[in-house]
């Protein structure tokens, strides 16, 4: 007889989100009145990537529903490193402008890394910066990069406290899985950072009591990977073939199998994706507190 399983419980990260978005939009509205302070976020594009474009959008249109100031930037794809170093460095100078963020990936010519890391570190709302880095590494304040804070948000609300627990995250990367394993080593999980290399990767996925898919392979973690009941965070946003000539968004977890066995699982869309801009706007919010000198906002 096959052993008994339920489904698992999905984790809503639209309405997580929307909620999140509502509070700091109260928050907002407060600085205004009591403080004659409006936050605002710079998003500079640089090029014309579809999917970029899309959140660019997104980011703008949910900064001014939440009551603060968007400027947004766009840079054609052949702009100079130059160009956009200078662009960064009067951001830098604005005082109407608490959070600046240079949309990922940018083109070819660019180095990444030399213009994130000319953003002002107070004003460096993804968290990306080599000195926020080392700050939430070290435990010290920092602006958090967005994604997994999201993440994290949602394990809080799903699991309450994570102490203890054994969390496996599957991607190194420095956006995602690298902050997202400071994060959880700071909540007091036991953290194991896997990827590509790694050894028998289906055995290390099944100690985990949370696991987080960080690395961009469509439907890469099966169900058989994950222990019964764990809680499954899927951060892929992966675009494949669907009907006909229609494409559809999978994840880095093959769901269906893995939402038998997992107790709770983050679907793609409406999972962690809403929850990345709603962090980047409670950074901003975060930002434009700590410039003016006021208690920082309580969200969570
Ligand atoms: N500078 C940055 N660049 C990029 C980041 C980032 O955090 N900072 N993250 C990603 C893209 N991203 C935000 O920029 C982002 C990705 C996905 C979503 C989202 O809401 N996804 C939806 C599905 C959307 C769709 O249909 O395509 C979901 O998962 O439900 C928001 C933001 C790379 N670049
Ligand atoms: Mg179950």
């Amino acid at each position: 007889m096959s052993e008994a399983s339920t489904e698992a419980r999905i984790i809503d990260g639209k309405a997580f989100a929307a909620s999140l978005r509502g509070r700091i939009g109260e928050q907002v509205a407060g600085l205004k009145t009591r403080h004659g302070l409006t936050p605002g976020l710079a998003v500079v594009l640089v090029g014309e990537d579809p999917a970029s474009q899309v959140y660019v959008r997104s980011k703008g249109k949910q900064t001014l529903e939440a009551g603060m100031a968007s400027f947004e930037h766009r840079l054609d794809a052949s702009t100079s490193q130059e160009t956009l170093l200078k662009l960064v460095a009067e951001l830098n100078a604005d005082p109407a402008v608490h959070g600046i963020l240079v949309q990922l990936p940018l083109p070819k010519q660019i180095d990444a890394e030399a213009v994130i890391n000319a953003i002002d570190p107070a004003k460096d709302v993804d968290g990306f910066h080599v000195i926020n880095a080392g700050r939430l590494a070290t435990g010290q304040k920092s602006l958090v990069p967005c994604t997994p804070l999201g993440c994290l948000l949602l394990l809080r609300d799903t699991l309450g406290s994570l102490s203890g627990l054994e969390a496996v995250v599957v991607g190194r990367s420095n956006i995602v899985g690298k902050p997202m394993a400071q994060l959880l080593l700071g909540d007091s999980c036991t953290v194991t950072i896997a990827h590509s290399r790694t050894k028998d990767l289906p055995a290390v996925c099944r100690r985990a009591d949370i696991l987080v898919a960080a690395v961009g392979r469509p439907e890469m973690i099966r169900g058989d990977w994950v222990k019964p009941g764990a809680t499954v965070i899927d951060v892929g946003i992966n675009r494949v073939p669907g009907e006909g000539d229609k494409t559809r968004l999978v994840g880095d977890v093959a769901y269906a199998e893995a939402a038998r066995v997992a107790g709770a699982i983050t679907p793609v869309p409406g999972g962690v994706g809403p929850m990345t801009i709603a962090c980047l706007l409670a950074n901003t919010l975060t930002a434009a507190c700590r410039s003016a000198g006021l208690p920082e906002p309580e969200l969570i």
